[in-house]
């Protein structure tokens, strides 16, 4: 719960500078809203007896409300301090049930980690045992601890506050809605305050990350698969509050991996990515490999690798200037 001293000493209107939606609960309570630059106790003393008696719950206990309200407000909004520090799996079984050989992988915020191994090998089925915070319940008898425990159910169950958000490879949208009214829909169901700000936001970097731009107003169901996975990145980096980042596939999308990548890591979070991209697997920390469905490997990046990595970067921005002088119909000019 909000600490009742902290709401004592804030004034009115630094209350509802930090907490928007505290306005309209004090209204309903017809708490009035006349001077600001004092707390709420200060304000409840000066009332007369009849207003008291018109918002009918007693001072301390008013406040306990108060605190009531931000805290199932936060929770709801998923803007709580989620807390998770560290991910870690506990090691199950590979596809003919003998069992892995490791015992604890712990990633902590802040730390990109590539999924590798051969197609079939159980990339997305680590993924999915993540977004589900597996409790030996799935077919690779995984478990993962959140802080180094099991998830607690409301991870499990709670739609608001979700552990993970994933950027699949298939994504297709079926709602018949503008660009701006899907992402106002999504902040509005967050009651983010700047909503429109954002919004824009999540629309520019989305076209920094995709070929062809499309505009606000855009129908989503018009967008083509590189555009709309874009827009589900930028959306995701922007508007999610999940701590963890699930990845299946950026490759795939013909949108920029790097600058999509620097999105979604910008914020403290945990982000693992399936990839087959030899880029992309020297852009993360870390390095789960995987095969016949269990782990086999947790490799640190080492400073060849990074070295190796700026090489490629060289080569990929060579290779991104030779597809768009093709694609805009130039000769290429890629060697002269
Ligand atoms: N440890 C396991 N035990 C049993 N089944 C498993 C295990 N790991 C993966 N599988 C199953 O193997 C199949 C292939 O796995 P998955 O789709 O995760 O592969 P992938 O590495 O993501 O492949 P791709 O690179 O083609 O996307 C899935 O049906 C998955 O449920």
């Amino acid at each position: 719960m909000k600490s009742k001293n902290n709401l004592q000493e804030l004034s009115l209107a630094e209350l509802i500078d930090k907490y928007p939606y505290i306005e309209s609960f004090l209204v309903e309570q017809k708490f009035p809203l006349v001077r600001k630059d004092l707390t709420i106790l200060e304000i409840y003393h000066q009332l007369s007896e009849g207003e008291k008696e018109d918002i009918v719950i007693e001072g301390e206990e008013f406040l306990s409300r108060v605190s009531a309200y931000i805290e199932n407000m936060q929770d709801f909004l998923g803007e709580k301090e989620t807390g998770v520090e560290l991910l870690s799996l506990l090691a199950g079984n590979d596809k003919d049930g003998n069992q892995e050989q490791y015992e604890r992988i712990d990633i902590k915020t802040g730390e990109i980690v590539a999924l590798l191994g051969p197609t079939g090998s159980g990339k997305s089925r680590l993924l999915a045992d993540i977004e589900w915070a597996a409790q030996g319940d799935s077919p690779t008898g995984r478990t993962i601890l959140i802080n180094g425990e099991k998830a607690a159910k409301e991870w499990r169950m709670n739609g608001s506050k979700k552990l993970v958000a994933q950027l699949s490879q298939n994504m297709n949208f079926v709602m018949d809605l503008s660009v701006e009214e899907f992402l106002c829909l999504h902040a509005e169901s967050r009651l983010l305050e700047n909503e429109h700000e954002l919004v824009k936001k999540v629309i520019q970097k989305a076209n920094d990350l995709a070929g062809e731009t499309f505009s606000a107003t855009s129908q989503i169901t018009s967008l083509s698969g590189g555009q709309s996975r874009a827009l589900m990145i930028a959306d995701t980096a922007i508007l999610s509050s999940s701590p963890i980042i699930l990845i299946d596939e950026i490759e795939n999308a013909g949108i920029d991996r790097e600058k999509a990548l620097d999105l979604l890591v910008g914020e403290e979070k945990i982000v693992l990515m399936a990839t087959h991209d030899p880029t992309l697997a020297l852009m993360a920390d870390k390095r789960i490999v995987i095969n016949n469905g269990a782990i086999v490997d947790f490799i640190e990046r080492n400073n060849r690798e990074k070295d190796i990595l700026r090489d490629l970067k060289a080569v990929n921005d060579k290779l991104a200037k030779l597809r768009k002088e093709l694609r805009y119909g130039k000769r290429p000019s890629l060697f002269d």
